[in-house]
């Protein structure tokens, strides 16, 4: 992918408030503060993300002159993730690779803000940060060089001579996988703003089978049953989202978009100064109680569910395979939980257990709903 007027040019180090580069045409100060932002893309696999990315990137480069950089986390997935072909990984490790992601990312802006070259951060996957490498370089927004004999990463001069916006492209279902990214955009002052990409599933099941290596059918259902749509009335933090439709008119949309864009670059988020220590240990404290609570209330769900199989003369055989595929739910419900995917849980000092409840309760009931078709 090229810039349209690409050279690059080596970066020194930056001062209070700006920043400049010992580029070949001369030096450039630029107030990089109110000119970097970051753009979550989200919506359903097959929805047309990555297809819009590269869109918006090749149309802002053309139009605003602006330095754009998408990061496509499928081309980051290392190889012990599988991507979807067959088994999905974990969420734990799916969990572990987003958060070295947005580590890699912070060390990408940290460069850009303060000036210097970038290096990989302490304990990172070599393959996952190669491939970040990759793929900003893919992009021009960074080169590799070598400085007095060691090799390293420099930005590239379109980087910090320009606004510079930086898409992630995931599915980004759970609001809690999108606030990381937000708390990121927070912590330097930096333009936030959402993109969810409206697609009804059928079209994302068609697209998705028309794909070389298509999704399981069911992978996207699920999402379907969690995806958490950007809420900005709920969360004042979302209020920069925009919903657009995958199927709409590109003039009209792209209108919207730049300006969705255009004011989150106007406005950067504030950084509030906050207890983040004593935060983090609340919520941790707050996760154990719910941790605790939730498997408790789970239990007495499962075993309730169980008495009314059982007096619905469900075969035996059935009452237990209906038990392990309940308790797996519940498993995969009490992870889910522990690692901080669900949103009252990541970034709320109170948590509502009944919504938790009430999620279990909406899948056991299709899980439940087999059997009894079975039955009848
Ligand atoms: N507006 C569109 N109209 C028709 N087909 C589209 C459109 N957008 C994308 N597609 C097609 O749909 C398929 C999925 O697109 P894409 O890879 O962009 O989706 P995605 O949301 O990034 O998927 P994933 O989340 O699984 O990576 C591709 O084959 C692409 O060519």
């Amino acid at each position: 992918m090229r810039m349209r007027s690409g050279g690059k040019g080596l970066f020194s180090a930056g001062r209070s408030g700006g920043m400049k580069t010992a580029a070949g045409s001369g030096e450039v100060t630029v107030d990089r503060r109110s000119k970097l932002g970051l753009c979550v893309l989200c919506g359903l696999p097959a929805a047309g993300k990555s297809t819009f990315a590269r869109a918006l990137a090749l149309r802002l480069r053309q139009e605003r002159d602006w330095a754009v950089g998408v990061l496509s986390y499928d081309d980051m997935l290392p190889p012990a993730l599988p991507d979807g072909a067959g088994t999905q990984p974990r969420p734990s490790q799916w969990k572990m690779f987003r958060q070295e992601l947005l580590k890699h990312l912070e060390c990408f802006l940290v460069a850009v803000i303060g000036g210097g070259q970038m290096s990989a951060p302490p304990n990172s996957t070599e393959a996952v940060w190669e491939d970040f490498i990759t793929c900003l370089k893919k992009q021009d927004l960074i080169f590799s060089a070598a400085l007095e004999a060691q090799p390293c990463h420099l930005l590239a001069k379109t980087v910090v001579s320009r606004p510079l916006f930086l898409v992630l492209d995931d599915n980004f279902y759970y609001q809690s996988m999108r606030y990381e990214v937000y708390q990121l955009a927070r912590k330097y002052s930096l333009g936030f703003c959402q993109l969810f990409l409206d697609c009804p599933l059928e079209t994302c099941l068609l697209r998705n089978g028309q794909r070389p290596q298509p999704l399981p059918n069911e992978t996207i259902h699920l999402m379907e049953r969690k995806i958490e749509k950007p809420n900005p009335e709920k969360n004042s933090w979302e209020h920069n989202s925009l919903m657009i439709q995958s199927t709409a008119c590109p003039v009209e949309a792209s209108l919207e978009v730049t300006d969705l864009l255009l004011t989150a670059l106007e406005n950067p988020i504030k950084c509030v100064e906050d207890n983040t220590e004593q935060k983090e240990t609340d919520r941790i404290i707050c996760s154990t109680n719910i941790l605790h609570k939730a498997d408790e209330t789970l239990r007495r769900t499962i075993s309730q569910t169980m008495k009314e199989a059982k007096d619905e003369q469900i075969p035996l055989n059935n009452l237990k395979r209906l038990a392990e595929e309940l308790n797996r739910l519940k498993a995969d419900f009490l992870e889910d939980l522990r690692q901080g995917n669900r949103k009252y849980l990541c970034f709320q000092q109170t948590t509502d257990l009944s919504d938790v409840i009430s999620s279990f309760c909406d899948e056991r009931d299709t899980v439940v709903q087999k059997y009894f078709s079975k039955q009848h």
